[in-house]
């Protein structure tokens, strides 16, 4: 054993897998593995061979690619059991055989109806079966954190002196918190005299959402091997969640001061791999791997981290294999990081009025949007350019829908040149062309709409509308314009005045 160091058992190929719905088959299986050794896991549980034969194959396929982890299987207390994970594991050099048996009362006696003296002779039999063909073996009292704690002694000291090296504890159904947990080690390390010749490892399930705080708390009172699975899958809440420990020894070493053999920069590709061949997204709010976890959308954060990262990042994101943070833009964002991403984006931010009324627009624009977009930014600037050179700004629209199939627009108008508001009222057989006839009897005009079409701006039922138009004067003239809004019909009537701006045969009064 290793000083100082914790030991890495992943056993997403087995426990993983009995998350209801997930099915990995061999070359999923065997992609997860070698991802696994490359990730640092010193011990991939590869499956339960005796479980079907494609669960055999899988664990000899495992055993036949992994190079420098060990290649552990799974076992009843039932010799057939270990003859199959023998089996499938013979020609591996580097193997491990993980036998288990439940002791606590609720499993012996509605699940396995033994006493616990016949649970004690299975032990003996079948764990000293186990040594005879596996030079490592693994012995698991299930359900060992509902177990009477003398008892459990008592387990441990059968399974170790019958051949056993490592020692499981598992918390099968969630059920334990970081002290009595930590106090279970202690008490078997007070209690077990044979304690010093195994490696006593942690096994914790998240049904109260302790696993990754139980397993370090095993790991502060002795258990010098942690078990768990990539990104927490496993039965019911799952498992601890592996990248969770192996980045919390790292980053609080100060505190644990242990060392592990976690390659952390594959932590973000392991937790891809397995999620995309589990079907299982990560939640965004996941610890180390989330989407979330590095990003700030609140101004005052991002102020900070823009000022320095450490002020609200204690994991830097390349530890784990993620590019960068990220500082997406919403309603709760500042000044400081939309400024930031303008300029990033190559925008010139200089003049402190121009910004202000940016800034306004942004977090008018942010009230009415979950997450602004790289594309609403661009087409915010470029709109409140096209805006700041428009001559006519639209004040005002209403569209009535009439029943003989006629439309009614209300327009309302601000002239900038002759600073002047302007209000009519027109109708057209559909409603953008009531608009356009409306604004064309308000200026005094006969121009004519040669191309309009609309795009959204972003993805999504809250992205903006972007229209496109171009009119032809009667003296030949084409003008563009571009309009962006919300609303498809009051981009419609912007676009339609932007176009308007250097024509000059405005004729109104
Ligand atoms: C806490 C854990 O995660 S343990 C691992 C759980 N994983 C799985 O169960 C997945 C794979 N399981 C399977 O494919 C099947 O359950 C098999 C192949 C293992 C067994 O299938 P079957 O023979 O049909 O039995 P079934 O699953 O219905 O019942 C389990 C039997 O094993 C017994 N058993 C359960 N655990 C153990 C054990 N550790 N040692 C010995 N016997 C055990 C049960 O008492 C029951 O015995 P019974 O048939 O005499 O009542
Ligand atoms: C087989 C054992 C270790 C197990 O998976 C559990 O108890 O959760």
């Amino acid at each position: 054993m290793k000083e100082n160091y914790v030991y890495f058992l992943d056993t997403s190929l087995r426990d993983g897998e009995q998350t209801p719905g997930v099915n990995f088959n061999t070359q999923d299986k065997v992609q997860i593995a070698l991802q696994l050794e490359a990730w640092g896991i010193d011990v991939i549980e590869a499956g339960f061979p005796v479980t079907s034969q494609g669960d055999f194959e899988a664990v000899q396929a495992i055993g036949k690619a992994v190079k420098k982890a060990t290649v552990a299987g799974l076992a009843r207390c039932n010799k057939h059991d270990i003859d199959r994970c023998y089996e499938a594991l013979e020609d591996v050099p580097n193997r491990q055989i993980h036998v288990f048996i439940a002791t606590s009362p609720i499993h012996r006696e509605a699940k396995l109806n033994m006493t616990k003296e016949e649970i004690l002779d299975s032990i003996k039999e079948h764990v000293a079966y186990a040594r005879e063909k596996f030079d490592l073996v693994q012995f698991s009292p299930e359900d060992a954190t509902r177990t009477e704690w003398d008892y459990l002694s008592e387990v441990v000291e059968t399974a170790i002196q019958s051949g056993a090296s490592i020692i499981n504890i598992p918390d099968t159904v969630g059920y334990t918190n970081p002290t009595e947990y930590g106090q279970l080690f202690k008490h078997l390390q007070d209690t077990v005299p044979s304690f010093d010749q195994a490696i006593f490892s942690s096994h914790c399930h998240d049904d109260l959402g302790m696993a990754t705080a139980n397993a370090l708390a095993a790991i502060e009172n002795g258990a010098r091997r942690v078990e768990g699975t990539v990104n927490g899958i496993g039965e019911r809440a799952g498992n601890t969640a592996l990248e969770e420990v192996a980045v919390a020894l790292h980053i609080r070493k100060d505190f644990y001061v242990m060392e592990t053999g976690i390659v952390l920069s594959e932590t973000k590709q392991t937790s891809d791999l397995v999620s995309r061949l589990a079907g299982m997204p990560v939640p965004r709010n996941k610890a180390v791997i989330g989407g979330n976890a590095y990003a700030h959308e609140s101004g005052i954060h991002q102020d900070g981290v823009l000022k320095n990262p450490e002020t609200y990042e204690i994991i830097t994101p390349q530890l784990v294999g993620v590019s960068g943070n990220d500082l997406p833009l919403g309603k709760l964002s500042g000044r400081h990081a939309f400024v930031d991403r303008m300029e990033q984006l190559g925008f010139e931010m200089s003049d402190k009025e121009h910004v202000n009324e940016l800034f306004k627009q942004f977090k008018d624009l942010a009230d009415k949007k979950k997450l602004v977009t790289t594309t609403d930014l661009y087409a915010l600037a470029q709109g409140q350019d096209i805006s700041d050179r428009a001559r006519f700004e639209l004040e005002r629209l209403q569209v009535q829908f009439l029943e003989d199939g006629k439309h009614i627009a209300t327009v309302s108008v601000h002239d900038s040149q002759k600073d002047k508001m302007l209000l009519n009222t027109g109708e057209g057989p559909g409603s953008v062309e009531a608009i356009y006839n409306t604004i064309n009897e308000m200026l005094g005009i006969e121009v004519r709409l040669t191309d309009y079409y609309v795009d959204a701006i972003s993805k999504g039922a809250d992205s903006q509308a972007q229209v496109h138009v171009a009119i032809e004067t009667p003296e030949g003239f084409v003008f563009n314009g571009t309009g962006i809004d919300f609303d498809v019909l009051i981009a419609s009537g912007k676009a339609y005045l932007h176009a308007l701006t250097f024509y000059e045969g405005v004729q109104h009064a």
